[in-house]
């Protein structure tokens, strides 16, 4: 059986807030004379995480994701309830904290180093490393009061990995650096994964939960609303967030009981149908005959149809029939590569809606967002909408798609009571699949349209080699 490396028993979490900074100082004094505010950061909140599980942690500002990670850590003790770590932590919560902003980078990396359990021996050997990935330059011997706050995030995550942590815990960190170095700190995160350690990952990309994490919980207003998957997670907490308040409480209470409802095992195993039906449906019998051996044409799968939409509470409009058609408007589902569609729908508005904005969105199956189309501009918006309305939305697309199964958000957005929001948004509104074709050099998710050529020199000591060029995949 699997270890559980964080285990949290009804931890809950209480702020005092103070009206005025002298009541905090009679509280010291004279405890319980102050005037104050009690504040529950986090209500009996239970979690077990398993070793090797990379946990992704969602929720709104003020949700108690930091608070729930200061616990953990330990820089924060709870109000009530019990927690137990099994194993060597390293965190990047606050911004280069455990910094002494007056000692150099170097200086800061033996600080650090030791104060996560490495002997100054051991530091030593690994302070090429952590310098290397820091990549700061001459600044290693700056004080750290000097640096950005990119610099400050680049040598505190190659000091808090370098220890070989058994978990790793980041809190919305790499966003501070620039990209390059994101990748360099996904791919440490990988091999911290690979070799069995355990992660929490605080960040708002849905992107990046959905990629990295295995599992992700839902925080809202200090309490544990869901644990699940993490592409199941994130469409609950985005539904959530554009609630409008009236209908929130309704929602909190249905997702809360959808975990009974959907287990993680059968949603994991949901996706993982829908993947492999990429492989399985190429032969499918609604494909027309020979579909690989001849040109492959696009057509209507009936059962190609999303099982898990999910709808946002509607404001004024609703979003009806998406729905893919070639130029000449066949629809289809199943589409060829490199070819041109029209991904369609329709938007009825009940109410008057103003400034309002049209978008859609094409994702894999496990949720990573691959591209899309939004109305940004208010050059692009319609300013006013009057109720009883239909419009038609339709997005032209070139399919550069490798083999596989996609799907298809669908959203409306407008100003309501001063505050842009969605009208209406379908998650996984459509989906549809681009079939396999024989002699295709494409490669990963996005089709680049590559051409490979090959140039082969017969003698390498001739001077003057002929050279043959041949250019591959010409037929494409
Ligand atoms: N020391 C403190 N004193 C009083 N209230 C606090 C304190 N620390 C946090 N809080 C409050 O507890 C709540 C949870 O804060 P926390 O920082 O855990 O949220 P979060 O989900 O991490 O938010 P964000 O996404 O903005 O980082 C917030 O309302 C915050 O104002």
């Amino acid at each position: 059986m699997t270890e559980i490396v964080i285990s949290l028993q009804n931890v809950s979490k209480c702020f005092k807030r103070y009206a005025r900074p002298v009541d905090r100082l009679k509280e010291l004094l004279l405890p319980g004379k102050a005037q104050c505010q009690e504040f529950w950061a986090l209500r009996n909140l239970n979690l077990e995480i398993p070793q090797g599980q990379t946990l992704g942690i969602v929720g709104r500002n003020g949700s108690g994701k930091s608070t729930l990670l200061q616990i953990i850590v330990g820089t924060l003790t709870p109000t009530s309830g019990t927690v137990h770590v099994n194993g060597r932590v390293a965190a990047l919560l606050e911004l280069g904290s455990g910094f002494n902003p007056e000692f150099t980078g170097r200086q800061n990396v033996f600080f650090n180093g030791q104060l996560m359990g490495l002997s100054y021996q051991e530091i030593a050997e690994k302070f090429d490393e952590i310098a290397a990935f820091a990549d700061i330059g001459d600044f290693i011997d700056h004080p750290v009061k000097t640096y950005s706050s990119g610099m400050f995030v680049r040598l505190a995550f190659a000091v808090a990995t370098s220890v070989e942590p058994d978990i790793l815990i980041v809190d919305e960190a790499l966003s501070v650096g620039d990209e390059a170095f994101q990748r360099k700190c996904y791919s440490r995160i990988q091999s911290i994964r690979a070799r069995g350690g355990t992660i929490l990952f605080v960040s708002h990309s849905a992107s990046a939960v959905i990629d990295i994490c295995d599992a992700a919980i839902l925080m809202d207003r200090g309490e544990k609303l869901l644990f699940h998957h993490p592409k199941f997670v994130l469409d609950k907490y985005h539904k959530l967030m554009y609630a409008p308040e009236d209908k929130a409480m309704t929602l909190r209470e249905e997702i809360r009981e959808l975990q009974n409802v959907v287990s993680y095992d059968s949603f994991k195993q949901h996706i993982s149908v829908v993947e492999n039906k990429t492989v399985v449906d190429v032969t499918c019998e609604t494909a027309p005959e020979n579909v690989i051996e001849t040109e492959i044409r696009e057509f209507l799968d009936p059962e190609l149809v999303p099982s898990n939409t999910i709808s946002y509470v509607p404001r004024g409009a609703k979003i009806t029939n998406p729905h893919i058609t070639m130029p000449d408007g066949t629809v289809v589902n199943n589409l060829v590569g490199r070819k041109e569609y029209i991904y369609t729908y329709s938007v009825a508005f009940t109410k008057a809606a103003e400034q309002v904005r049209f978008g859609m969105l094409i994702k894999t199956v496990s949720g990573l967002e691959l591209g899309g189309a939004s109305f940004t501009a208010s050059s692009q918006e319609i300013y006013h909408v009057e109720p009883e309305t239909i419009v038609i939305v339709k997005f032209h697309f070139k399919c550069l798609l490798t083999p596989g199964v996609y799907f298809l958000n669908a959203g409306v957005a407008g100003l309501v009571d001063g505050h842009f929001t969605f009208l209406s948004r379908h998650i996984d509104a459509a989906m549809f699949r681009v079939q396999p074709e024989v002699n295709s050099y494409s490669t990963g998710i996005v089709d680049l349209m590559i051409k490979p050529s090959l140039t082969i020199n017969s003698d390498l000591t001739e001077k003057h080699p002929e050279e043959v060029e041949i250019v591959l995949g010409e037929h494409l």
